[in-house]
């Protein structure tokens, strides 16, 4: 696992406290130990030990203390803070008692906290007298050294204190650690500083998102006193001079109170809440250990920011519907028709002026606004498409230009912002802008010179920076000279002009439109055909075709075509006479039949008689031949005698 960040980096950091006797014996260890931690050594005398450590815990320079005896024990007992303590072994004690034996028979034994009863066996076995005593504190050890000096003991064996106290009277003192023992100690001192610092790692990690949270969040225990607070709850629980920890939430802000949420383990989330004359949303958790509620935590959410968070993301989704998808990259085709447009679309692409697009409906004019959007410095800013011909003129009027409260009945509260302020630092794309009624032309026609918009109601204008790309398939000219559309605004709009092909200007595109149309939705729909083999005998038709509603006609006829094709597994097994069930228009055009010679003919034959109801002349010309030829081959395929089965037109 990653360290936290959050984790102290560096060597440990251990303090060894102790008296100078165990303290100069152990020196080797420390020296051994340098490389491994950070060893600041103290000498510790009774009960100033602990303030010294207490000094080094408060300032966060030590992660681990190692002591032995008394020192250890005060440590441990006044310290919030790891303690290793360097633990008397049996047989430290032993080679000890048996250097002491060397110099004399009768030794005493000082230790801290207990005696040994054990030793009372050793004292046979090495045939020397031993007095065992135990001390509690240092006027304790000093009075159970005394006594065994008034009884004649020279040697001591015992703990640092009760060595130094022995030099200090001219006595032999024997220290009864062992380095081994010493060692020990620091090994299981390192062991704490590890685990600590990783403790202290996750605590500060907590504590700082904790602290670093906007919401106000406070945690209580099973007995609903406070056990965490961040600096927003606790200013709404009294300030920050108020001592909370501890305290019961319930005593302290009874509307704040967790006791429900600790009797019944439920979970109640985003309940709105007026406290300290604001307004919340608050959340209350049980928090579980093992599955035992241990606790509970309450955040407070300020719901102003709620509301703003709300409004944002509502502006997110509406951003996502104002923006541009395509680039030239979506554009199908490589008639020269098209590439000349697609051409002049990517020069006026890098200006930033107004560009007029014409072209019968269906033939791109969105499609080509959205690449010049994409392919110009507003790219990544919002493009806004508009269709001026599907609103009412109040309607569209508010649509582009926004309103303010209270602009007319029914208005909005706050007003609302309009298309245009909607596309700033954009582009609006004005659909059917021929369809714009003339009274909001000139109101266009203003906030493209003076590049402001003034909302309706409104007393101040907006500054605005949009570039409008506007389309049409209409004759603008012709509208002009029927005073349906303002000559000025014509020019306006038109510094730059783009005119798109219809698709039968271009039939060489139709196989490349369709073919991929066609393969996403066989794809979509599960069939295994290959589109493009589906669609070879099908072009004929298709490419004859007049496309009055162009691109987006052929968009919807690819997807008639792919349903139509689900019900066959193979291509060579596709019935394509029967398509014109499903897309009579393909079939209905003069030629058609003919067009589609890859048909049998006799499939062929009856399809355009089918189409003209009967009627041979038709169905001649549907087919492309002559009246005698198709009399010929419904000769040859039916022998049919046609004066009964036909009419002539
Ligand atoms: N060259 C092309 N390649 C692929 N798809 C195209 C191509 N041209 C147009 N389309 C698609 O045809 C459909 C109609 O295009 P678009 O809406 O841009 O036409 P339009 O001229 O703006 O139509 P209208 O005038 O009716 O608003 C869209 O789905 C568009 O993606």
């Amino acid at each position: 696992m990653a360290p936290s960040p959050f984790t102290p980096t560096g060597l440990p950091r251990l303090c060894f406290l102790s008296y100078r006797q165990i303290r100069e014996f152990a020196m080797p260890v420390v020296a051994e130990y340098a490389g491994r931690a950070q060893i600041e050594v103290v000498d510790g005398t009774f009960g100033g030990a602990l303030a010294i450590a207490q000094d080094r815990v408060e300032r966060g320079v030590v992660d681990a203390f190692v002591s032995a005896g008394s020192n250890a024990s005060i440590l441990r007992a006044g310290l919030r803070a790891p303690v290793a303590t360097i633990q008397l072994g049996g047989f430290d004690l032993l080679q000890a008692l048996i250097k002491a034996r060397r110099i004399a028979e009768r030794v005493g034994v000082v230790m801290y906290g207990q005696t040994i009863p054990e030793l009372d066996a050793v004292k046979d076995l090495l045939n020397i007298e031993i007095s065992q005593h135990a001390y509690q504190t240092p006027d304790d050890a000093r009075q159970r050294f005394e006594a065994l000096r008034r009884e004649g003991f020279t040697v001591i064996v015992g703990s640092s204190l009760v060595v130094e106290l022995a030099e200090e009277a001219g006595l032999v003192g024997l220290l009864a650690y062992s380095l081994a023992s010493i060692r020990k100690g620091f090994d299981d001192a390192l062991e704490l500083a590890r685990v600590a610092r990783l403790e202290a790692g996750r605590y500060e990690q907590l504590h700082s998102v904790l602290h670093n949270l906007q919401e106000a969040v406070v945690a209580v225990d099973r007995q609903d006193r406070i056990i965490a607070v961040n600096p927003p709850m606790q200013q709404l629980l009294g300030g920050p001079g108020l001592r909370v920890q501890g305290q019961a939430l319930d005593a302290l802000q009874p509307a704040l109170s967790l006791r429900t949420t600790l009797d019944s383990g439920l979970e109640e989330r985003a309940v709105a809440q007026r406290f300290a004359q604001r307004d919340w949303v608050a959340h209350r958790t049980p928090i579980r250990e093992h599955g035992e509620i241990v606790g509970a935590a309450l955040t407070l959410y300020d719901a102003g920011t709620i509301q703003a968070a709300d409004t944002s993301l509502r502006m997110m989704q509406r951003r996502q519907q104002h923006a541009a998808r395509h680039g030239f990259g979506s554009l199908a085709g490589t008639s020269p028709a098209l590439q000349r447009a697609v051409a002049s679309a990517r020069r006026f692409a890098r200006t930033d002026l107004g560009v007029l697009v014409t072209g019968e409906s269906g033939v791109g004019k969105e499609l080509f606004a959205q690449a010049m959007h994409n392919d110009s410095s507003r790219a990544g800013r919002p493009f806004v498409a508009v269709n001026c011909a599907s609103f009412p003129e109040s309607l569209l009027e508010s649509e582009l230009f926004g309103y303010e409260e209270g602009a007319f009945t029914g208005s909005r509260r706050g007003g609302k912002r309009g298309l245009f302020e909607a596309a700033h630092t954009g582009t609006l794309f004005l659909d059917e802008i021929g369809d714009m009624p003339l009274p909001l032309q000139t109101r266009l026609l203003r906030v493209l010179q003076e590049r402001e918009i003034m909302r309706l109601g409104a007393t101040a204008p907006i500054p605005i920076d949009v570039r409008v790309i506007a389309a049409t398939h209409q004759p603008l000219v012709e509208l002009i000279a029927q005073q349906r559309f303002r000559q000025d605004l014509y020019y306006r709009l038109n510094t730059l002009r783009l005119a798109l092909p219809a698709l039968r200007e271009r039939r060489e595109d139709i196989a490349a439109i369709a073919t991929p149309l066609v393969a996403r939705c066989l794809a979509r729909l599960g069939s295994p055909l290959d589109a493009a083999a589906a669609l070879a005998p099908l072009l004929p038709l298709l490419t004859a075709y007049g496309w009055p509603g162009n691109v987006r006609e052929l968009e919807n006829l690819a997807e008639r075509i792919a349903v139509f094709l689900l019900q066959f597994d193979r291509v060579d097994a596709v019935r394509y006479t029967e398509l014109a069930h499903d897309c009579p228009e393909l079939f209905a055009q003069p030629g058609a039949a003919a067009g589609a010679a890859d048909l049998p003919l006799a499939e062929r034959v009856a399809r355009a008689m089918e189409l003209a109801g009967g009627r041979r002349a038709e169905a001649a010309q549907r087919l492309g031949v002559s009246r005698s030829t198709l009399w010929r081959w419904l000769r040859e395929l039916e022998g049919e005698k046609p004066q009964t089965a036909t009419r002539d037109a």
